[in-house]
């Protein structure tokens, strides 16, 4: 079972960090058993599984439902729980508390927080002081739709710079790991040459030191997805076909449902 201190090793052992969201018991499973390093609940269960617009309404009340869930379909992998909007950006005291009770509620060994700035930072470090391991993310931040939009990021020479800073920044404040989310890839190539920790890209190329997907859209689940998202199955259609034989055997009376 990769520890976050296991995961470490992986980056200078040239070895790929393979990551995935997961949001209930059948899915965690399944990812666990296929041998995932490490599993995110992500906030973006908000959309691909509550049906939300965005990811601002999830409450931590509803990830933790989530984690506790996840957690009991996994022997193996790293569980890395998303604080949700609002539970961790008033104050490092009300960030302590959310990430805490995701800790104890939920089994979960780690937490996840959106953005790079100087209250951040403070935050993640005091975090970390008093034993929460904690993963950054920066470039593309979901929890702030309403200002960036869900365009890539990092595209001028100051954004550059500030992405660069920020992850810099992470790394010192004892983040032991950071996600890279929609942004240029020679950015990503060049934010993860500066660090000793991993980066874990989405959207941002293939030189991160892993990768992490919305498991939604892997299993080409979802209507509308990230065009930095691949689906390796159409499960959509695969459900609706199995629908419809079903509904057509019930029909002629044949069925066993
Ligand atoms: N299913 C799913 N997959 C994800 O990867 C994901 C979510 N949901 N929800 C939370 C965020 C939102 N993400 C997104 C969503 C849309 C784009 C997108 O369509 N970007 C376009 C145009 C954006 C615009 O201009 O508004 C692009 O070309 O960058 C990117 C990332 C990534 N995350
Ligand atoms: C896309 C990943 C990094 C995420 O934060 C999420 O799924 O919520
Ligand atoms: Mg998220």
């Amino acid at each position: 079972m990769p520890t976050v201190r296991q995961l470490l090793q992986y980056k200078p052992n040239g070895k790929q960090i393979v990551a995935l969201t997961a949001w209930d018991f059948a899915i965690a499973q399944i990812l666990d058993e296929a041998g995932v390093d490490l599993i995110l609940v992500g906030d973006s269960l908000a959309m691909v599984v509550l049906g939300y617009e965005n990811t601002l309404p999830l409450t931590l009340d509803e990830i933790i439902h989530h984690a506790k869930a996840v957690k009991r379909g996994v022997k193996n992998a790293l569980i890395v729980v998303d604080l949700p909007f609002l539970s961790y950006q008033t104050s490092t005291e009300v960030a302590i508390a959310s990430a805490g009770r995701i800790l104890k509620e939920t089994g979960a060994q780690a937490v996840k927080l959106e953005g790079g700035h100087p209250a951040m930072v403070a935050t993640i470090s005091r975090l970390v002081e008093i034993g929460i391991p904690v993963m950054g993310h920066i470039g593309l931040t979901p929890q702030s739709v309403h200002q960036l939009g869900y365009r890539q990021q990092g595209q001028t020479e100051t954004d550059r710079e500030r992405s660069i800073e920020s992850a810099l920044a992470l790394e010192a404040a004892g983040a032991f790991s950071i996600v890279l989310e929609h942004i240029p890839a020679d950015l990503a190539k060049s934010i993860s040459q500066k660090l000793s920790i991993p980066t874990i890209g989405i959207g941002a190329g293939a030189d991160c030191d892993g990768q992490v997907l919305v498991t939604a859209d892997l299993l080409g689940l979802t209507q509308r997805q990230p065009p930095f998202a691949k689906a390796y199955v159409n499960l959509r259609a695969t459900i609706a076909q199995a629908v419809q034989d079903y509904s057509a055997e019930v029909k002629k009376g044949r069925g066993e449902g």
